[in-house]
């Protein structure tokens, strides 16, 4: 089902859900179903699974490093199938630009097609690790709006190379990521509003947020693209601050303002234990809030570990 439509069925009851990061090669994908089995009981109606960028590596041999480009979490479409039939629930995989050629993307939504997946995340994708701006593939997408753009002609029987006659075209519900506090390469937050709305006129059906730890911040966001006319529902994307670390990580990888009370709180802290409760605490008043205004969805970066998220849950929901 889509998302759109479970937005709908629940009536204004504000949605419970969350983000998984595929394991690393070689791993097992109990480790996932391990942390997805304590949150099925607050009833989750869909789950997202990221795709990470391709990365160098490099192989000593014989003092010599040779250069390889390596995914070093595969599987995203894998393994939104096995949660899906699995746990009975929708999953949607995160459909980047970056890393793929436009050919690539189809033969990916084909796949979800045939997999029965209702939804998917249209984005760019971030920088490589080694680049300082993101560059696109040769032969792919530069920004999300031409996937969001690829993926709508889909739905329409529109390939890239043929147009199919068929009764059996995709129809595929279409989140865009949006930026409470801007994206970090937009040059005015107006200018990033703008090209949201662009997204949204090419055919997104929904937009998650950045992460963000001052809900005023999102509050003014959704202000501001309603007053630019973005009607589509935006949920809100909430990450519990973890370890000690993440004053320094979170600012600079995602580049956002955390609020002076979190931070004083999370400096006094002397353990990650403690900095851990500070996280859920914080995030169960910043989750009620948004419940409060009346969010659809509070949509959690869960990020591979849930016993924070349940301890959010079962205080939230
Ligand atoms: N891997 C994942 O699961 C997730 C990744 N992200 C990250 O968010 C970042 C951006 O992704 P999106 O928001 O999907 O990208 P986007 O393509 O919508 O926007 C990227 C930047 O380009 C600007 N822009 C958009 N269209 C433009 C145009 N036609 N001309 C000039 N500038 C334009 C935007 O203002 C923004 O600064 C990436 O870093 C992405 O990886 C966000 C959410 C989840
Ligand atoms: N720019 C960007 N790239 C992403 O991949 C991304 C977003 N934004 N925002 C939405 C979701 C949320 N994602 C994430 C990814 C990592 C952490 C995280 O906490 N990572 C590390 C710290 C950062 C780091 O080491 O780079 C951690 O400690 O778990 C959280 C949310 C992935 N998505």
């Amino acid at each position: 089902m889509k998302v759109t439509e479970h937005i709908e069925q629940a009536k204004g009851k504000t949605l419970f859900s969350f983000e998984l990061i595929p394991p690393q090669k070689g791993r097992s994908i109990q480790e996932l179903y391990d942390n997805i089995d304590p949150l099925m009981e607050f009833d989750p109606p869909f789950i997202d699974v990221t795709t990470s960028r391709e990365e160098f590596i490099y192989i000593d041999r014989d003092g010599l490093l040779d250069k390889k480009l390596t995914r070093m979490r595969p599987g995203t479409v894998g393994i939104c199938a096995s949660i899906k039939h699995k746990y009975n629930i929708d999953t949607i995989p995160h459909v980047l630009c970056g890393g793929f050629t436009k050919e690539e993307t189809e033969y990916l939504l084909v796949d979800c097609h045939y997999l029965g997946i209702d939804n998917v995340m249209a984005l760019r994708g971030d920088a490589m690790k080694e680049e300082k701006y993101f560059t696109p593939s040769k032969g792919g997408h530069a920004y999300a709006t031409e996937l969001v753009t690829q993926i709508i002609k889909m739905n329409q029987g529109q390939f890239l190379h043929e147009v199919i006659e068929t009764d059996n075209k995709s129809d595929f519900c279409i989140g865009v990521a949006g930026y409470p506090e801007k994206h970090m390469e937009a040059p005015s937050m107006d200018s990033d509003i703008r090209r949201l709305k662009e997204k949204v006129d090419a055919g997104a059906d929904y937009v998650v947020t950045q992460m963000f730890f001052d809900n005023k911040r999102y509050f003014a966001f959704v202000e501001k693209a309603r007053a630019a006319g973005i009607e589509v529902p935006i949920i809100p994307g909430i990450k519990p601050v973890a370890v000690k670390r993440h004053l320094q990580l979170l600012p600079q990888v995602f580049k956002l303002d955390m609020p002076d009370e979190l931070v004083k709180e999370i400096e006094n802290c002397t353990s990650n234990a403690d900095v851990r409760q500070v996280g859920i605490e914080f995030a169960i008043q910043q989750s009620k809030e948004l419940m409060e205004y009346g969010v659809p969805v509070l949509h959690y970066y869960s990020m591979g570990k849930s016993d924070n998220i349940k301890k959010i849950a079962e205080a939230v929901f």
